[in-house]
């Protein structure tokens, strides 16, 4: 469970008098995410979102994050709509922290998406890219090369508690990477975390995209390569071509990738399953006891990321040659 901060019904009622929503009928913590605290609001006119931004998100930032949700919106994708407060500020403080307040999207995320879901996601996903190419804020990408350098030099003295021989195989995989990473690719606004549990279905509908708390601007065929990584594995490891193909197939009747995107996807996939790996890896040594979080295992992502880098050519993942 992800609420690092606690609130309270008062500071809560002060903090929504600033906003057109009438009075909070209820409130409770979401049980889910990782990044940031989460509470669904019912007022008197509609259920909203409110988070507490917590510690990987710079509060310069948030105008980015809220703009990319607004600006998508209005080119008709389903996200989350930001909330202006009365003042037309795009968001508060509560508890001492940035706190914004978003619309409620309908749907469920998927435990078990099949290779219709991969298809879905990936339309979704080029539609999102386009959707993003006239957005006028950028973001770098934090979690980038140098991210993961800046990681790694904060975990790699206790890497080998968790598995012994991983100081030395993730500092040969970084060097790897980074003399290796592509440099031209197209690139624009990227979501950068759409695991299945960011991604919601209605039926066998995508129905919406939410938490673009990662977002940036990056390789697009990077953001393709992360939806490899989250959603084509199996639960005991194997990698499923079939929703890779899936994905990459709905994903190019939207936005067809260039050559040297395709080329470049075994790499961009190492690349985005070390990022995780990292980011779970600094978590798991850092994250205190009893904090109320569900730690996620950078182990998973080692696998994903040894698999990666035993495939030659992005037709293991189900594309045609080139
Ligand atoms: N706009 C929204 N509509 C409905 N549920 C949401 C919305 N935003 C977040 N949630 C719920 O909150 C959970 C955590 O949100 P998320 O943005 O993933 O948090 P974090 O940034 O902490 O990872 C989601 O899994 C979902 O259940
Ligand atoms: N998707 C990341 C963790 C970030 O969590 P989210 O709840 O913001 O999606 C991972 O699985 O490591």
């Amino acid at each position: 469970m992800a609420v690092y901060t606690d609130i309270n019904e008062d500071d809560l009622r002060q903090f929504l008098k600033a906003y057109d929503v009438g009075e909070l009928l209820s409130y409770r913590g979401i049980a889910e995410g990782v990044e940031n605290s989460n509470f669904l609001l019912h007022t008197e006119k509609f259920p909203l979102i409110l988070t507490l931004y917590e510690k990987r998100v710079d509060e310069g930032d948030l105008p980015f994050y809220l703009g990319l949700m607004q600006h998508l919106a209005d080119r008709g994708l389903s996200c989350p709509l930001p909330l202006a407060r009365d003042d037309g500020e795009p968001y508060g403080r509560l508890c001492g922290r940035p706190a914004a307040l978003i619309s409620f999207l309908e749907g469920m995320w998927l435990r078990k998406p099949a290779a219709t879901h991969c298809r879905e996601l990936g339309v979704a996903l080029a539609r999102m890219h386009i959707a993003g190419q006239d957005f006028e804020l950028t973001r770098k990408n934090a979690l980038a090369l140098r991210g993961w350098v800046d990681l790694w030099d904060k975990s790699a003295a206790r890497a080998d508690e968790v598995q012994k021989g991983l100081e030395n195989e993730i500092t040969e995989e970084l060097a790897s990477l980074e003399d290796r990473w592509p440099v031209d690719l197209p690139e624009g606004v990227i979501h950068a975390d759409l695991f299945p549990d960011n991604v919601f279905f209605i039926g066998d509908k995508l129905s919406g995209v939410i938490d673009f708390y990662f977002a940036c601007n990056d390789f697009l065929a990077y953001d393709l390569s992360i939806c490899l990584n989250a959603w084509c594995f199996e639960k005991d490891g194997a990698f499923n071509v079939t929703k890779a193909r899936a994905l990459i197939e709905g994903y190019q009747s939207v936005r067809p990738l260039d050559k040297e995107e395709i080329e470049a996807l075994p790499l961009l996939c190492r690349g985005s399953a070390l990022r995780f790996f990292l980011t779970r890896l600094y978590d798991w040594l850092n994250t205190p006891a009893g904090a109320l979080v569900v730690k996620k295992d950078p182990l998973e992502y080692l696998r994903y990321l040894r698999f990666h880098r035993s495939v030659e050519t992005a037709s293991e993942y189900g594309l045609e040659r080139t």
